[in-house]
This record gives structure tokens, C-alpha cells and sequence, in this order.
């Protein structure tokens, strides 16, 4: 659905020049839900803009949708919905308004755009908001519509940048659950940009993750977890039994980082949920009683430190200001 190679944007004015994005990678399969994960200007509206036609690259080259960035950007346009950060066409429209005038904007028939009205207000929960001025809609109610404005011509493929960016947490989880049923039900290709990591972990499929206009690691949320650094696993034994605990710990398939602190052994493995009951019985042939265990498994903010030494908050960083 989306493969894009060396795709790099430079933007010069005013003898400085600000490399956004590197040569970038991009792989999409068909109803895949994948996110664009990074800090405050890492690359990502940049990319996505280059994707959606709305900025041309200064190298590299994409096929979106299947038609080529370059030669087609009209096809690639009407087989994409793309979900602006903004959002909205403007004040004094109401709901449906708002959606007639995205749809007729893709030569949709009158007929054709009120029935769409009508699915997107009952798909996005908007059903009873139809004549409400889109102005008066709360934020997670407004960042539904633009979700509907994105899918008013049935895409294929939709582009979503920081969907949930300034929601309450309640208003996030809502939004989630319509991501979610986009691709479920309706096999709709999902793009998404965020710097929440929790959103990227309970979303998606697969993540890049972009720093500084190149992509550092990819893979799926657990993927990534596992490749950083296994779980971090602690038991908590009787003060005798340290040293042996350790030992035994230690000689688990793929553990390391083994440390002891007081009664606690603390260590790290691949897998900590296979890990335990291994440790369990080799201790209890030892004679050993654990009387306490914890396992975490890293987050994707322990990823992005791994990756880059900076957790993704120290990651973000002022802004330069526009030179295009
Ligand atoms: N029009 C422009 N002129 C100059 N520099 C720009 C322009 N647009 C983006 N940049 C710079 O390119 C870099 C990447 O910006 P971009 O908006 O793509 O980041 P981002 O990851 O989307 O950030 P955010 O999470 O804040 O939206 C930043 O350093 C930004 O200042």
C-alpha cells in the first residue's frame, strides 16, 4: 500500500538549511495499522506530507495507494484520506456541512455524499450532531469529524497526523476504538503519526520509529520491547540464599544484568513469563523459597532510550522557525 525508498526532504531559506527528513525506508502492507512513532520534530508531518502529495520530496521516490508520488499525485490523492493535524475547513459550517463539502471537493454526487453523511455519523458516533456548528463540538467530538471528513470518498488507505494530540484520555480510548474498527470492519490501511508511546503500544501493528528525519528501529510493539532488553525480572529470597539465587538466575536461557541488592536478586530475560516458572523450579530444587517476584516488561520509552540515549521528552526540542 505504501512503499516509499530514499525519501528525504530539505528545506533551505535564508542561507540555512533544515534536513527534515533523511531517505526514509517505507513499508505498508495492504490493511496493515501502522504508526509513525517520534519526538516533537523528528520528520513525521514532513513525511507524511510528501506521502499525501502536499509536499514534494527533494529525493527519493514512493509508490502510495499504487499509484507513483511523482508521476500521479492526482491518483495517489483519490486513493488516500489524509487527517491534518488541524483539521477543519472553517468556522459557521455544521457537521454535515462540513463532510458535504469534503465530498463534493471529491466529486461526489449530492445523493451520494448525503448517504456517506449518514454512514460516517453512525461509524464515527457524530449520529444527532448532523446540524450542530462544527464549532461547538468538543475536542475528541471534532477530531471524530475530521476523521469522517478523511474517509468521505471510501479510501483505501488514510493518513491520520496525531489523531489524538491535545484529547482527554477518554476522548483518546474513543478515537482508539474507531482506528481499531476502521481496519477490522472495513479493512481501511492506517498511517498514523503520534509521539505517544502508550498510543503506539495499544494501536498498532508494526511502529517505525523516526529521530532527528531517520528511522531508528521498526518492528512491532513487542518486537521492539524484546529487542532492547528483555523484561526486568526481580525475585526477593531469604537473606542466606542470595549468592545461589543469583547464580541460579543467571544461568537462565538469555538472562543478564544479574545484580543483588539486600534480599533482592534483580536480572533480565528475553521472556519473563517463560522465565519464572523455569527460575520457580530450579530454586525449588535448590531448597530455595522465593517469597516475592515482579516482572515489567520495558516500554516503548525504554526502546527509544536505548536507541537514541534520550528518553523521547528530552528528545523534544524547540523548534527552528519556518523557512519554506
Ligand atoms: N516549512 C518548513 N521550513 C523549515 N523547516 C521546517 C519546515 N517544516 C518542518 N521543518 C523542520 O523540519 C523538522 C521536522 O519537522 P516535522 O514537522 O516534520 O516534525 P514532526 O516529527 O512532525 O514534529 P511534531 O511532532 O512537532 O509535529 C523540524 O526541525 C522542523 O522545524
Amino acid at each position: 500500500m505504501i512503499k516509499a525508498r530514499g525519501l528525504a526532504r530539505r528545506f533551505s531559506a535564508r542561507g540555512r538549511t533544515v534536513d527534515a527528513v533523511r531517505g526514509v525506508d517505507i513499508d505498508v502492507a495492504d490493511g496493515e495499522l501502522v504508526g509513525f512513532l517520534g519526538p516533537n520534530g523528528a520528520g513525521k508531518t514532513t513525511t507524511l506530507r510528501m506521502l499525501t502529495t502536499l509536499l514534494r520530496p527533494t529525493a527519493g521516490e514512493a509508490s502510495v495507494g499504487g499509484c507513483d508520488l511523482l508521476a500521479d499525485p492526482v491518483g495517489v490523492r483519490r486513493n488516500i484520506g489524509y487527517v491534518a493535524q488541524g483539521g477543519g475547513t472553517g468556522p459557521g459550517f455544521t457537521v454535515a456541512e462540513e463532510i458535504e463539502l469534503q465530498g463534493r471537493l471529491y466529486g461526489m454526487s449530492v445523493p451520494a455524499v448525503r448517504a456517506r453523511i449518514a454512514e460516517l455519523a453512525e461509524r464515527l458516533d457524530l449520529a444527532g450532531m448532523e446540524k450542530r456548528y462544527a464549532a461547538t463540538l468538543s475536542g475528541g467530538q471534532r477530531r471524530r469529524l475530521d476523521v469522517a471528513l478523511g474517509l468521505v470518498h471510501t479510501p483505501r488507505l488514510v493518513f491520520l497526523d496525531e489523531p489524538t494530540t491535545g484529547l482527554d484520555p477518554q476522548s483518546r480510548a474513543n478515537l482508539w476504538e474507531h482506528i481499531r474498527a476502521l481496519r477490522a470492519e472495513h479493512g481501511v490501511t492506517v498511517f498514523l503519526t503520534t509521539h505517544y508511546l502508550d498510543e503506539a503500544d495499544s494501536l498498532c501493528d508494526r511502529i517505525l520509529v523516526i529521530d532527528n528525519g531517520e528511522i531508528v528501529a521498526e518492528g512491532s510493539p513487542d518486537s521492539l520491547k524484546e529487542r532492547v532488553s528483555g523484561d526486568a525480572a526481580s525475585i526477593v529470597v531469604p537473606a542466606g540464599s542470595v549468592g545461589a539465587a543469583a547464580e541460579i538466575a543467571g544461568r537462565l536461557p538469555g538472562a543478564h544484568d544479574v545484580s543483588t541488592v539486600d534480599t533482592t536478586v534483580r536480572f533480565r530475560v528475553p521472556r519473563g513469563d517463560t522465565a519464572m516458572p523455569e527460575l520457580l523450579r530450579a530454586l525449588d530444587s535448590e531448597g530455595i523459597t522465593m517469597t516475592a517476584m515482579q516482572v515489567h516488561r520495558p516500554t516503548l520509552d525504554d526502546v527509544f532510550l536505548t536507541l537514541t540515549g534520550r528518553t523521547l521528552r528530552d528528545a523534544e526540542r524547540k523548534e527552528p522557525a519556518d523557512v519554506a
